[in-house]
């Protein structure tokens, strides 16, 4: 079996078919010249992977986990319940209820255990690697210099006109 990956970010998904929306959370990522890593994790089908993911992690350089999953999606969760690392969450959109099910397994959390979730889908990826870029520019100030002019080209990229 292949070594875990650990970057300052590390980005794991329930599934190999979580990537098509899961990859949209490295778009920020690359663009703000912050490291990545990439795994498939699943509570239910890798449980131990997953316990030794989540209690490695905060030894390993990562600063933020980003955790995408479907349907029963329990992943970000236990790994919030492990890990002292801030755990952002990516409901996947799933082929019998749209989402719905993801986001409701997600963010439904009992008190005591932490994590942030996104919107539903590819918007929710995307903006699963912008939240964690900004988390680690609280400790770094040329990143947030970076994320500031970052903020401005998209302002720029929206026309004023409608035609
Ligand atoms: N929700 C979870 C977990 C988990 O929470 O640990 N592990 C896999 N899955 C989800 O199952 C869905 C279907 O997976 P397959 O496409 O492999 O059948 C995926 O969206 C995945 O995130």
């Amino acid at each position: 079996m292949k070594p875990l990956p650990f970057e300052k970010v590390t980005i794991v998904m329930g599934s190999r078919s979580d990537w098509s929306t899961m990859s949209n959370a490295t778009r920020p990522l690359e663009e703000l010249g912050i490291s990545f890593a990439t795994a498939v994790v699943s509570a239910h089908r890798t449980p131990q992977r997953l316990v030794d993911f989540a209690s490695r992690a905060h030894e390993s350089g990562t600063r933020v986990i980003i955790a995408g999953a479907g349907g029963s999606a329990h992943l970000p969760g236990m790994i919030a319940a492990i890990s002292p690392l801030p755990v952002i969450a990516v409901p996947i959109e799933s082929r019998f209820m749209t989402g719905m099910d993801s986001l409701l397994s997600i963010v439904q959390m009992p008190r005591g255990v932490a994590v942030a979730t996104q919107a539903v889908g590819v918007s929710g990826a995307y903006n699963a690697g912008l939240m964690a870029a900004q988390m680690l520019s609280l400790c770094d100030d040329e990143l947030q210099q970076r994320l500031i002019a970052w903020r401005e080209r998209q302002t720029e990229q929206v026309p004023i006109t409608v035609e």
